[in-house]
């Protein structure tokens, strides 16, 4: 059979981007890929690397305020949203022409549209052209879910945060997840006042239980209002301003309302059903540890197989297929341990077991403590890092290490390796300190706090 192509990538996000260039540059397949928005995907347009500008965009409020506790005369003005975003986009722009220098640079061959699956060894462009491969990788990827109440256009979501004309006054954010509460936080620093209502009893579910609970009483404390168990019913428009009504009837008035409740594959009029891929319940693509799809000649990698919707697992996935498919190795992605961290401020990193799931497995022991750290304390602020390891009682391998700290997602980066090293507690405890820093209680916690079964 004839082919154009020996690989085919949809989507040029995080995971394709790195499974073309790969497939091309390091194992010289003949490769070609559609993008139908803009290169980089949903982690250099508008997740990740927007995201963590705002973050540091929205910290220097405070920064100020601490140099003047320092005995620095800082003064911060009023902030530019405008400016801002004209300085964001052109680095987002800067970013997309990267990303596409590296795939024409790798020899792939790039198509500007959208892509949907035809059969197991072809793809239809939108300019109607149809395209042979011998091999096809789905990474298109995720979107934003809005729930379908009343008024639901009313409101907007990650996909536009980016790119407001304003900011608002007052803003609204649904949701209890990793976007709401960074968004939460990114708004409250630039000066917005904000209200997170989430439907559960409390925000950042599936992480450390006490971790989450020091997150969401920094957030407070900052002057973020947490509404838990609050659904919003329905939005209307009032005047200028969005009113929301929860379904204990209350109504509120803002000038933004920000959904972040949840994402979902991108997986619809693809092609995908008629073709023999498997879909599961939310519409993601089915696949084996080699991210192959029930159709051999079908590969798919990233959010929309939804497994751990993260970038750096959708580059492992992504490397680990043209590994496998083209380089003669058989890769796996391992799902089992990754490390990842919410950009709230304070910052929380995790690794591992949260200490609920370890001791639904077997006897642990808790070494945590709550402190508050030399830099704000001086400066006179009220923040408390968290720390806290989770340690199988029997092997004595730290199972989870959890952190609630400014740059926790940069501590976190460094205990990951030595959790996913299977260190014991006793490695942790030889390691000598660096005095003094904040990460330096990592290695001093002498007894545990609690021991469980
Ligand atoms: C606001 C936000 C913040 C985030 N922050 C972080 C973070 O801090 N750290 C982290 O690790 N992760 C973060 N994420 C998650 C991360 O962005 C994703 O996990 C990652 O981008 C997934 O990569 P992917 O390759 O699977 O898909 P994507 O990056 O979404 O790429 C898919 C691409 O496919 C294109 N596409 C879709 N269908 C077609 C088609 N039929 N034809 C052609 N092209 C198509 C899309 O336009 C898109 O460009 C964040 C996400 C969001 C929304
Ligand atoms: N720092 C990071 O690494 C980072 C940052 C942002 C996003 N991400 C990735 O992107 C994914 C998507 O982020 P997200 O925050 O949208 O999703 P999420 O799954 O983290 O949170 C979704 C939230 O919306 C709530 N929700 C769902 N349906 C609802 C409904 N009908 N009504 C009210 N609330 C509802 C959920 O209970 C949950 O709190 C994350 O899971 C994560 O994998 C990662």
């Amino acid at each position: 059979m004839d082919f154009d192509f020996d690989l085919f990538v949809i989507g040029g996000g995080s995971g394709g981007v790195r499974a073309a260039r790969i497939a091309a540059g390091t194992h010289g397949a003949k490769v070609a890929l559609a993008e139908e928005y803009r290169m980089g995907g949903t982690c250099v347009i508008r997740g990740c690397v927007p995201k963590k500008l705002m973050v540091f965009a929205s910290g220097f409020a405070d920064l100020a305020e601490d140099a003047r506790a320092y005995g620095w005369d800082a003064r911060i003005g009023a902030f530019d949203w405008r400016a801002f975003r004209g300085r964001l986009e052109a680095e987002l722009d800067r970013l997309e022409a990267a990303y596409r220098s590296g795939l024409t640079g790798a020899g792939v061959t790039i198509y500007d549209q959208r892509a949907v699956l035809e059969d197991a060894h072809s793809v239809r462009l939108a300019d109607g052209r149809l395209i042979r491969a011998r091999h096809i990788l789905i990474a298109s990827g995720g979107r934003p879910f809005v729930p379908a109440i009343e008024g639901a256009e009313l409101a907007v979501t990650s996909n536009e945060i980016f790119r407001l004309d304003s900011l608002p006054e007052r803003a609204l954010i649904v949701g209890g997840g990793f976007i709401a509460c960074e968004f939460a936080c990114i708004l409250q620093g630039l000066g917005v006042q904000v209200s997170l209502y989430y439907r559960g009893d409390q925000i950042l579910r599936g992480f450390d239980a006490e971790a989450r609970d020091h997150v969401a009483s920094a957030m407070r404390d900052r002057g973020i209002t947490i509404r838990c168990e609050t659904d919003v019913t329905r939005l209307d428009r009032a005047g200028r301003a969005i009113r929301a009504t929860a379904a204990d009837g209350g109504a509120a008035e803002f000038d933004l309302v920000l959904y972040a409740t949840g994402r979902l594959p991108n997986t619809g009029d693809m092609g995908l059903e008629a073709t023999g891929v498997g879909l599961g319940r939310k519409g993601e693509i089915l696949v084996d540890d080699f991210s192959q799809t029930a159709v051999p000649s079908v590969f798919a990698v990233g959010d929309v197989t939804d497994r751990i919707n993260l970038t750096p697992v959708a580059i492992r996935e992504g490397h680990a297929f043209a590994d496998t498919v083209f380089g003669g190795q058989r890769r796996r992605m391992d799902h089992s341990l990754v490390a990842s961290a919410v950009f709230t401020q304070p910052e929380l990193g995790a690794i591992g077991l949260t200490e609920e799931e370890a001791a639904a497995r077997g006897p642990i022991e808790i070494y945590a403590t709550a402190f508050r750290p030399m830099r704000t304390a001086f400066a006179g602020r009220p923040d408390k890092v968290m720390m806290k390891l989770v340690v199988c009682a029997d092997s004595r391998k730290v199972l989870g290490c959890h952190i609630v700290a400014e740059n926790a997602g940069e501590l976190i980066q460094l205990a990951a390796i030595a959790v996913t090293m299977g260190a014991t507690k006793e490695d942790f405890d030889r390691t000598v300190a660096v005095h003094p820093t904040m990460a330096e209680e990592l290695v001093t916690l002498r007894n545990p706090v609690r021991r469980i079964g």
